[in-house]
């Protein structure tokens, strides 16, 4: 596991070999482009102290890698209506993140080597920080494919002729009870997330892919998390929510890699998405000053766990399963009917889980002091049709945690497959550079 405790950490100058040098190296980079093997990143490194997770693989990063300890989220729009450029900027952001996720600066020359009448190609604030696990993975929304429907039903265009490549599972999302959702803080063309165990690792590296994308595609909305609401690996403590309760425990985990094909990874049979996932994400307002004044005995019963160990109110540990035909005296169950966990259980819902990855938030406070706070929720799922919205729906109807909650944002994405191992083209220097015929995410969609 990768974490704080993980030996000396490089910086991104040590990773660089202390700037000068390779950045003389990176002037020269696009000559002698090869395949890198030797180069890409090899299995996690934790244990040699680089804090870095492989930028390539079968699956993109930052889905069942261990939930790093912050979260920077960024939907974009294309401002773009050429299919070369949306191709261009995938190949760029592609080289961008595989050196970022490496240690590396965003570009060859790094933030303060590159030609002194231009602007440098990295912003530099994550100069002299160690890379921190940073994972970024790459999504596509509907809109993408279809445009935006106008207000009176009009069909969206179809700027880049991927329309016939819509995944099934892209749907729009219907309205749940009791969604508020605010449009400046929904959809995009493009999502991006960014985890790390540093906030600032996290959002250079947003800054930075945001740069790269100017004059194809702006930022329409972001989201900054601390706190992961969920673990992702058995090997990882369960967190809490600003609930205060133990969030994560029954997460589909790393481990389960049965599980993780069952509901998380899009099968074979599902064309160009094959190996990907679909990435939700729910900006959960909670109110907490209300939660606050609420007894212990209505909290735990609202959620279906106890709050200091997080076990089910049926018995046992926290990572007892729930029984709910337990009775308490008088025949009432003792996991409420209209709790949380019962109603969000695999369960319920012909057996469909999903991989929550979600993060804490807290973005100032409103007109009468109460805090802008709650979870951003994240999830990572094989169909939304089956394994999110039935779940969202039947929460946002029956569970008396909505009391508490109003979901204020949403996003669905299409997380393409990883980029091949071996496959990323790099430089003189050994590092990635983006070429004409550089690998991509997503480029399966566009061959
Ligand atoms: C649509 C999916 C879900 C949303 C939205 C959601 C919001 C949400 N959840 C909590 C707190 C807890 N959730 C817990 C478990 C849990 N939640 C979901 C789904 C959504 N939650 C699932 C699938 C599960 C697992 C159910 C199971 O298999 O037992 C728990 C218990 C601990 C755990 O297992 O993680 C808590 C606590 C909040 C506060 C919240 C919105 C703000
Ligand atoms: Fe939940």
């Amino acid at each position: 596991m990768h974490d704080e405790t993980d030996g000396p950490r490089l910086s991104r100058r040590a990773v660089l070999g202390l700037g000068g040098g390779l950045a003389a190296a990176g002037v020269v980079a696009g000559l002698g482009v090869g395949r890198a093997t030797a180069t890409a990143p090899g299995p996690a490194v934790a244990s040699t102290g680089t804090g870095t997770y492989p930028f390539t693989g079968v699956h993109q990063a930052g889905i069942v890698t261990p939930a790093q300890d912050r979260l920077y989220l960024a939907a974009f729009d294309l401002t773009t209506t050429s299919r070369d450029e949306l191709v261009e900027l995938l190949r760029r952001w592609t080289t961008i993140a595989a050196r970022l996720t490496q240690g590396l600066s965003a570009g060859p020359f790094g933030p303060a080597s590159g030609p002194y009448d231009a602007p440098p190609d990295d912003t530099g604030e994550a100069a002299d920080l160690p890379p921190a696990g940073l994972t970024i993975t790459f999504g596509l929304g509907r809109s993408m494919f279809v445009g935006t429907p106008g207000p009176d039903g009009t069909p969206g265009e179809d700027r880049f002729g991927l329309a016939d490549r819509l995944p099934d599972g892209l749907v729009a999302l219907p309205h749940f009870a009791a969604d508020d959702l605010d449009p400046a803080r929904s959809d995009g063309d493009l999502v991006v997330q960014a985890c790390a165990d540093d906030p600032q690792v996290a959002v250079h590296a947003i800054r930075n892919l945001s740069r790269a994308a100017f004059g194809s595609a702006t930022i329409r909305w972001t989201q900054l998390g601390y706190g992961r609401t969920s673990s992702t690996s058995t090997a990882q403590r369960t967190p809490r929510n600003l609930f205060g309760f133990k969030d994560g425990t029954a997460n589909v985990k790393a481990e389960e890699t049965d599980a993780l094909d069952e509901h998380v990874w899009v099968p074979a049979s599902a064309g160009w998405l094959a190996g990907g996932s679909y990435l939700v994400a729910r900006r959960i307002r909670m109110r907490i000053e209300t939660w606050d004044r609420t007894s212990l005995r209505e909290q735990e019963n609202l959620v279906g766990r106890t709050k200091g160990e997080g076990a089910p109110l049926s018995g046992g540990t926290e990572f007892t399963e729930p029984d709910f035909t337990a009775q308490g005296r008088g025949g009432a169950p003792l996991i409420a009917v209209d709790s949380h966990v019962r109603l969000a259980h695999p369960s319920s819902h012909d057996g469909a889980r999903m991989l929550r990855r979600g993060y804490n938030f807290t973005d100032g406070n409103d007109a009468l002091g109460r805090l802008d706070a709650g979870l951003f929720f994240v999830a990572f799922v094989r169909d939304p049709r089956t394994h999110y919205i039935p779940v969202q729906a039947a929460l946002s109807r029956d569970d008396v945690l909505m009391e508490y909650l109003t979901h204020t944002g949403s996003g669905l994405f299409a997380v393409p497959p990883g980029v091949p191992d071996g496959s990323l083209v790099t430089g003189a220097d050994g590092t990635p550079v983006t070429t004409a015929d550089s690998p991509f995410v997503g480029q399966q969609l566009f061959a």
